[in-house]
């Protein structure tokens, strides 16, 4: 058998942000001057002399020696930042699966009363679904779309986020609402602190373009414009990555977050009924039990009579993986608790960092690196 080797390329900057700009696949400088142990020559083909060697001089290789040529330490490129301590370990977090009509105003009002519902429930962080201001369609999202930057006149979704993060003094990770940015669109989660200060914003990176003939075409990217950049920010919750619905189906941003630090990924998200029932949970359980970290995902309530019917189950995962708060498809708001020494507890069970192989793979950071 002969290893093969996967090179991810991934992208970031600094905490609160950054971009996808370009991507690298190159083998690790270390595969090209070292054979892997196990590398069987395949007889029938031609090696040139620098993979050619004798299968006893691998055999003879000592326990210790080959774990001094793993270097987990390289298989994160720039490598992993330490786990910050987060200003609170244990919480309690809200997703509130709203029900979204045509009526803008009264989605706001609607998801206004929620945030405080959940709030009174004693969450410290709430998060919102994907595209809760707006019916979730591409005749739609011109319509309601705001200018988040022009200031609260502007966006009177985001007005209504910060106020209440505000007034209840909580983090809220506010799903996503079509956002307005000079000729471009964009599907944008906005991450508020509890001063009610816009900590980051989140412009969906992968845009969900399906074809699934006879169950579901979709295709975000006749009226959107997808993001540049991975957020992770730091709030009074501990250390957030943010990905918005499609984004859940790259693990390499999932990884890059767990890399920077993040203890929770939070994916305000709309899968359908297509999709859902198969990879919703499939994928919040991979992304958290790979990168040892909290997954938190928030959906749009199921209308059946709507263009674009939604699954719904929102949920909290733990970092093993575990469900640990979900939902059907009905309104509802989960109030769970977090608590960050599980992650401490299960990366000491499982040390996967101590284990990686950054002598065979590498996941490059491609804007934390060009920052450095
Ligand atoms: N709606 C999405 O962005 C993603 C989705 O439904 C899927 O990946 O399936």
């Amino acid at each position: 058998m002969r290893l093969g080797f996967l090179f991810l390329s991934s992208s970031s900057s600094s905490v609160v942000g950054s971009s996808i700009s370009r991507s690298i696949v190159r083998p690790a400088p270390s595969l090209l001057l070292h054979r892997p142990f196990h590398f069987i020559p395949n007889r029938t083909t031609t090696y040139s002399n620098r993979f050619q060697f004798s299968p006893r001089t691998t055999l003879t290789a000592s326990a210790s020696s080959m774990a001094s040529t793993f270097k987990p330490e390289q298989a994160r490129v720039p490598p992993a930042l330490q786990l910050p301590s987060p200003p609170i370990t244990k919480f309690k977090i809200g997703l509130c699966q709203l029900s979204v009509t045509a009526d803008k105003e009264r989605n706001i009002v609607h998801a206004r009363a929620a945030i405080e519902e959940a709030a009174e429930k004693g969450a410290k962080l709430v998060v919102l679904p994907e595209i809760w201001n707006s019916p979730y369609s591409n005749d739609s999202f011109p319509i309601y779309a705001e200018d988040i930057d022009a200031g609260p006149d502007a966006s009177p979704s985001t007005a209504m986020l910060s106020e209440a993060a505000r007034l209840l003094k909580i983090t809220i990770v506010g799903g996503s609402i079509p956002e307005r940015s000079g000729d471009k669109l964009y599907n944008t989660c906005c991450v508020f602190d509890a001063d009610g200060k816009l900590k980051a914003k989140h412009r969906k990176i992968h845009l969900f373009d399906i074809d699934i003939p006879g169950k579901i075409t979709f295709k975000e990217s006749q009226t959107l414009t997808a993001g540049e950049t991975p957020t992770v920010v730091d709030t009074e919750v501990g250390r957030i990555g943010i990905g918005i619905c499609y984004d859940i189906r790259f693990q390499e941003l999932a990884m890059l977050y767990a890399a920077r630090g993040a203890h929770l990924i939070c994916y305000p998200g709309a899968f359908n009924m297509t999709t859902g029932p198969l990879h919703w949970e499939l994928l919040q359980r991979a992304r958290a039990v790979d990168n040892q970290l909290y997954v938190a995902t928030c959906a749009p309530a199921r209308d059946v009579g709507g263009g674009y019917v939604a699954w719904g189950h929102s949920t909290l995962i733990g970092p093993f993986g575990e469900v640990l708060a979900t939902t059907e498809h009905d309104e509802a708001i989960i109030i769970s608790e977090i608590d960050y020494s599980q992650i401490d507890l299960r990366r000491t069970n499982l040390p996967l960092e101590k284990q990686r192989r950054g002598d065979l793979y590498q996941l490059v950071d491609v804007q934390r690196s060009s920052s450095q």
